[in-house]
């Protein structure tokens, strides 16, 4: 599957799966933990077999020890049981101990592999999933899938063990007697199948209505200024309290699902087992079996019996399971758009950083009727500085995804050094360039860590030699931690100038080919203006540059200016050629620097 469609991704939830299948996507999680694996079957077994001997010995007591009339041989049956149950002790905290472990492992490979993949994917999927959905499923549902390994899994392998072996005990204890309690398993297994299917869709249904009100919940706490600005608490806080009611409804239905469920399992049971019991008494009576194997035939059937209601009850927590796993396995099976090819070209040395764009055509997949960018065709020489300028919605953006290669273009090819993008891995290809943007996002760690971002390998002197390029040092070192300072979601908030600093910074350290510039529309005070302009001359120099233009400083600088509209090349000339030729940039240029001149003005 590539880039899921929200649409197909929602029709997929909504069919109802009827297995545990999903769950042998787990299998090769398993397989590399074999030792521990086989270490807790190993135990499972031992403590099943230990159990199942225990009714033996009970009936030994009985008719042996008790008959006899000898106390010595009473207290040799006692030590010996003393012995089964310390043995018995053992195997089962042996058996937790590796269960769990095996769980909480497989989880935590399990939520890494699913986090790397997501990096990995291409900006189509995230331009229609919901993040808070899946967060959701990066937590919750891995959750579900441990208790699934944690515990189910051996519950569900112990008590089947236990069901088996009690049930040849039970025969061999009472072959007459063991006909009645079996005859009721089929009366009890077929609708535990049916009622774990119902819970399966159910516990699915609950999820997703979750992963819903999550994806609400990250979308609103994201923006909470505008939400505030807006007054919407409320609002918001009634869509998210019907939304989780929801959410409880449908888990509501899963949990009577399985209460029916373990009530009539628990029923069926017990009937049998009185049944058995008023038969045995009578066979006592009639001396056909003695006191001591009716015991031991009683025992065997609570066990047997217990094993069966655990079964069903593990079943339907399996099945939840099962749903999560199918949910992540969706997630997995996406493929992203964007892949190096089998054998990625090796990018010649020269000519460092030619741009082409040769009869580009590309529409977005979400606006796959509304193309973006059309036949456009632009050739960019080392070195160059290209100002693109052009109305809101021309495009201007969408280039630099294509040449960061976010998306591939519908037709046309996009060259860099030559060579077609296509043919390089993206990761290469993205080394090649340094993207200072709009709004730059600065990441919940310290302010040295954030302008490492661009070469996390840098070391602490690079890292300050590329703020001072930037023009960050004075405002760094000022600040209580100097370089160490947190910031972002868990320190201090940096203002408007000075990320774009740490961004310049950061391009600093990536010291790449070619330079991709995203001007700030948002004006900053004349002193940070400065001070970002003259980061970015330097930063300018011996690049290959295509800057987004605002301001009129940047298009006067530019070697050249294209200027777009509604996806294709309007005019591309310098600033004198296009204000005399009157047309787009011209109007352009009217509104937009003539605003600027006043304000300098001013
Ligand atoms: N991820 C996306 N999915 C769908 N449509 C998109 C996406 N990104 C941009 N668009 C659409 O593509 C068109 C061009 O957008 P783009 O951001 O390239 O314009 P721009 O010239 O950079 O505009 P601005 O100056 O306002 O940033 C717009 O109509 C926009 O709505």
């Amino acid at each position: 599957m590539a880039d899921a469609p929200a649409s197909q991704t929602q029709q997929d939830r909504k069919s109802v799966r009827r297995s545990l299948k999903p769950l042998t996507r787990l299998i090769p999680y398993l397989r590399k933990h074999k030792g521990m694996a086989i270490g807790a079957l190993v135990a499972l077994f031992s403590a099943a077999v230990i159990t199942l001997i225990l009714p033996n010995a009970v009936r030994r007591m009985i008719d042996f020890g008790f008959g006899a009339d000898d106390p010595a041989l009473v207290n040799s049956y006692f030590a010996v049981l003393v012995g089964v149950v310390c043995a018995l002790a053992t195997a089962s905290a042996v058996r937790y101990f590796l269960v769990m472990w095996i769980g909480e492992r497989v989880v935590a490979e399990l939520r890494s592999d699913v986090f790397a993949h997501l990096t990995q994917l291409s900006p189509t999927f995230y331009d229609t999933a919901k993040s808070g959905e899946i967060l959701s499923r990066l937590t919750a549902d891995t959750t579900q899938i441990k208790s699934a390994f944690g515990a189910s899994a051996s519950q569900a392998m112990r008590n089947f063990i236990m069901f088996a072996g009690a049930s040849v005990m039970m025969v061999v204890t009472s072959p007459r007697l063991s006909v009645i309690v079996l005859a009721a398993i089929p009366v009890i297994l077929v609708p535990i199948l049916g009622f774990g299917r119902q819970v399966r869709k159910r516990s699915r249904f609950a999820q997703d209505t979750l992963a819903d009100a999550s994806a609400y919940a990250g979308e609103m706490l994201g923006s909470v200024k505008t939400l505030q600005a807006f007054t919407h608490e409320s609002r918001s806080a009634n869509r998210y309290g019907s939304a989780v009611e929801a959410a409880f409804q449908a888990a509501r239905k899963a949990i009577m699902a399985r209460a029916a469920l373990t009530g009539f399992a628990i029923m069926v049971i017990g009937a049998s087992i009185v049944a058995v019991l008023w038969i045995g008494a009578s066979d006592v009576f009639s001396g056909r079996i003695t006191g001591g194997e009716l015991s031991q035939f009683l025992l065997y059937s609570i066990l047997a019996a217990g094993s069966l209601a655990t079964l069903s009850e593990v079943w339907g927590e399996l099945s939840q399971a099962a749903g999560a796993a199918e949910r992540l396995s969706e997630l997995l099976d996406i493929e992203s758009e964007i892949s190096a090819p089998a054998k990625p070209a090796i990018l010649p040395a020269e000519p460092r950083g030619s741009i082409s764009f040769d009869d580009v055509s590309f529409a977005y997949r979400n606006a796959e009727h509304m193309p973006v960018v059309k036949d456009l065709s632009l050739n960019i020489a080392p070195g160059e500085t290209v100002a693109v300028v052009g109305p809101s919605g021309a495009g201007k953006s969408t280039l630099f995804n294509l040449l960061m290669r976010f998306y591939d273009p519908a037709t046309g090819i996009i060259r860099l050094n030559g060579v077609d993008l296509k043919q390089l891995d993206p990761k290469g290809l993205r080394k090649q360039i340094a993207l200072v943007p709009q709004d730059t996002a600065v990441f919940g760690a310290s302010i040295a860590e954030n302008i490492a971002y661009g070469r996390p390998d840098a070391s602490r002197e690079e890292v300050i030699a590329a703020a001072k390029a930037a023009l960050a040092d004075p405002f760094i070192a000022a600040m209580s931690d100097g370089y160490d300072t947190l910031v972002g979601e868990r320190g201090v908030t940096l203002s408007g100038g000075q990320r774009q600093r740490i961004a310049i910074a950061r391009a600093v350290l990536k010291d790449a080919p070619v330079l991709l510039l995203d001007e700030a529309t948002s004006a900053l005070d004349a002193e940070s203006e400065r001070l970002v302009q003259k980061a970015l001359d330097q930063l300018m120099k011996g690049r290959t540059t295509l800057v987004i233009a605002h301001r009129l400083a940047t298009v006067l600088k530019a070697d050249r200016i294209v200027v777009m509209d509604e996806g294709r090349i309007a005019e591309t000339g310098t600033h004198a050629d296009l204000s005399a030729a009157g047309g787009l940039y011209a109007k352009l240029a009217r509104l937009q620097f003539d605003a600027e001149r006043q304000a300098e003005a001013v």
